[in-house]
């Protein structure tokens, strides 16, 4: 079995633009590629698990998602950085339009992505990791059994009643702080 670091994208590996599909406007957060590469090097593989209800919503096409994955997969290949696998999901439950419109198990706060990547890469989920921007995110982690979920300060604006209910982080790095 192998611990995972799962990773949200939209807020934690990228600022958050709201609906983002443009390379050009994909910017790396500060620190992310220091502390990914520091979870490597302590055995975990990572994952990415994103919801790209922009697709579903039709803002952006599937093709123009591929592209930019590829195109940040291949950035961070440049530095060494290996992703195991990113899952996506397209649907949202009211805006998807025509087959996107459905109330999927795999879009964020269930647990579908996560579950698969468990089964996919016999991931070892009582000592994985989740780092979300959303609540969403990690209410995901947590209805697929993982312990140590943490939203980070990145993405979207987190309340008092976040700040109380969750572990709070301004980077990866800080998790081996605690
Ligand atoms: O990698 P993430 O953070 O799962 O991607 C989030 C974006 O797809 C998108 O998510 C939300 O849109 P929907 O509610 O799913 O339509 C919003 O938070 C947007 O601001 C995000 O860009
Ligand atoms: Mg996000
Ligand atoms: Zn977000």
């Amino acid at each position: 079995m192998k611990k995972a670091l799962f990773l949200d994208r939209d807020g934690v590996i990228n600022n958050e633009v709201n609906y983002l599909y443009k390379i050009e406007e994909f910017k790396f957060i500060e620190g992310i590629k220091e502390g990914i590469k520091k979870f490597r090097d302590k055995g975990y593989i990572i994952i990415i698990i994103t919801n790209q209800a922009g697709v579903g919503r039709g803002y952006y096409t599937a093709e123009e998602f591929f592209l930019l994955n590829d195109w940040m997969l291949k950035e961070l290949e440049k530095d060494e950085i290996e992703i195991t696998k990113v899952y996506y999901e397209f649907s949202h439950p009211d805006k998807g339009i025509g087959k996107y419109k459905s109330d999927s198990i795999r879009r964020k706060p269930n647990p579908g992505m996560i579950l698969e990547a468990i089964e996919e890469f016999d991931i070892d989920i009582k000592n994985s990791i989740l780092v979300g921007d959303k609540e969403s995110d990690i209410i995901a982690g947590e209805r697929a059994g993982i312990l140590n979920n943490y939203l980070i300060t990145t993405g979207h604006s987190i309340n008092e009643r976040l700040k109380k209910k969750y572990i709070l982080i301004n980077n990866l790095l800080e998790i081996f702080d605690k």
